[in-house]
């Protein structure tokens, strides 16, 4: 029988009576791990050796389980407390005395309880006398594997990986041992066939490939995973989301990060007091300070419609001051872009209709939490035409969500300086049930249209990519999604859901 070098290797150091592991041939063998699993796999499927899996599970301490088996869990620590003390004794004193702090606190009176060590009311806790915090099973268990001991109670196992102080892993080991039919092939003889496991230029040029035996892939055979670098799939939800917009007939707005409080507020007839304005909510620029041109005309118009109101409305009839609005800041939406658009300066004067959208980050001076983060993605768009309605704009947003399976919009009026009517936007997360904002918008007002020069009607809106990602993947925190704590695994696989 005449078979590939390695699998030969593999027979010949494989025994009939003892079944070896993977490893343990390939360093017989004198051969890559990833080589020998190739060649016992093909070996198998030739009836030549058998090949049995075992999974194994084994569990290492956590800094945390190892300080526990150290200084004792938090739970057995009061325990012994409170026996010193007699029965029961006072709540805080015990943990003084237990030297409890932090969330050790709580740590300790909740597995308190659940193991039956006593009971807390009122201030007062109590001991069972009958309770042996030296037979505490997490306490046994954690000792056992320091110990390197295998461990079967599957409970303690899971609660110990619950509060975080082991970690499981999961190895699968395969072994390998010669079939009847391999000892046979090996008493008849096996001979190297000559076969060729790498098309090589030489074989090319020389066309000698012509005459050579390939060997076959196993390409079900077990093999190292490669990691290769890949889009981040928040950029590429990004890159999906303008591929609907731009389907919907829009195009893309361009415009800086850091931009004048002049395109970013002012012509949104936000008033200069107003709370976003000011260092709570936003990124000031220490340098440079200022921007160098804005349009004086414009300028000029734009406060008029502050201090003095366009149509019908009266203004703010607060102070104004170029010298804020040239002021630079990180943008804290994109609606800067469509001032910027709209002003006629970027692409010149737009002749209705007309839709452009932006899929861009913005930079907010928020706090940190399951829903907010300091910079985020804002899909930001506009329509211009005459006469748009509220409905309009609710068709626009259950088409764009549709694309992304999300199909039970909320509406809710809300008020922004910039647009009458305005709505923010729902959806239900698809995990909790709960109801979350996902995007805000409305009709651009007269006070904000006039100076930009335009005369017919514009609706847009800002939409949080991050939020759409939240929807369309059931996270519960946003942190899940990019920064430091991201799972990895999560950003190998993840795909954009549409
Ligand atoms: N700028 C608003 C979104 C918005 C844009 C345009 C119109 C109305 C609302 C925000 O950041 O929340």
């Amino acid at each position: 029988m005449k078979l590939p070098a390695a699998q030969v290797a593999v027979l010949e150091a494989a025994s009939a009576n003892d079944a070896q592991p993977m490893d343990h041939l390939a360093e017989t063998a004198d051969l890559e791990p990833a080589t020998v699993a190739g060649a016992a796999f093909a070996l198998e499927e030739e009836g030549l050796v058998g090949v049995t899996e075992r999974v194994e599970t084994s569990a290492t301490l956590t800094d945390e389980g190892r300080q526990y088996l150290e200084n004792g869990l938090p739970e057995t620590e009061l325990f012994r407390v409170v026996r010193e003390a007699g029965t029961e004794t006072d709540l805080g004193s015990a943990i003084d005395a237990a030297d409890l702090d932090g969330p050790q606190v709580d740590i300790a009176l909740s597995n308190y309880a659940r193991k039956g060590y006593g009971s807390v009311e009122s201030g007062t806790i109590t001991a069972d006398p009958d309770a042996d915090p030296d037979d505490d099973p997490e306490r046994r268990v954690l000792a056992a594997l320091a110990d390197g001991e295998s461990i079967a109670d599957e409970a303690v196992l899971d609660r110990l990986g619950s509060r975080n102080l082991i970690n499981r892993h999961e190895d699968t080991y395969r072994e390998v041992w010669l079939t009847d039919d391999g000892i046979t092939a090996l008493m008849e003889g096996v001979e190297t066939a000559d076969t060729v496991g790498e098309v090589t230029p030489e074989l090319l040029t020389t066309g000698e490939w012509r005459d050579v035996e390939f060997a076959e892939y196993n390409v079900e055979a077990d093999a190292e995973q490669a990691h290769g670098g890949r889009i981040h799939v928040l950029r590429r939800t990004a890159e999906r989301v303008k591929d609907v917009l731009v389907g919907m007939g829009f195009e893309e707005m361009d415009g800086p990060h850091v931009d004048a409080d002049f395109w970013i507020n002012d012509c949104l007839f936000m008033p200069q007091d107003h709370p976003a304005r000011t260092h709570w909510g936003r990124f000031e620029m220490e340098q440079p300070t200022e921007i160098d041109d804005l349009p004086a005309d414009l300028v000029e118009r734009v406060r008029a419609a502050h201090r003095d109101g366009v149509d019908d409305g009266e203004g703010y009839h607060s102070p104004w001051d170029e010298s804020f609005a040239r002021k630079l800041a990180l943008r804290g939406h994109t609606t800067s872009l469509s001032a910027r658009y709209l002003s006629g300066l970027e692409v010149g004067e737009l002749e209705p209709p007309q839709r452009f959208f932006s899929v861009e980050k913005v930079y907010r001076n928020d706090t940190l939490d399951a829903t907010h983060l300091l910079e985020f993605f804002q899909i930001e768009g506009l329509v211009m035409a005459e006469n748009l309605s509220v409905r309009d704009l609710m068709g626009t947003f259950t088409e764009f969500y549709e694309q992304f399976g999300i199909t039970d919009l909320e509406f809710k009026p809300t008020y922004n300086p910039y647009t009458e009517p305005s709505f923010e936007l729902f959806g239900e997360h698809p995990v909790t049930g709960e109801i979350v904002e996902i995007g805000n918008s409305g009709l651009f007002r007269p006070e904000m249209l006039e100076p930009l020069g335009v005369d017919c009607d514009v609706m847009a809106w800002g939409l949080a990519l991050e939020r759409l990602l939240m929807l369309t993947h059931g996270f519960e925190d946003i942190r899940d999604v990019h920064g430091t704590l991201v799972d990895l695994d999560f950003l190998r696989n993840a795909e954009v859901v549409y």
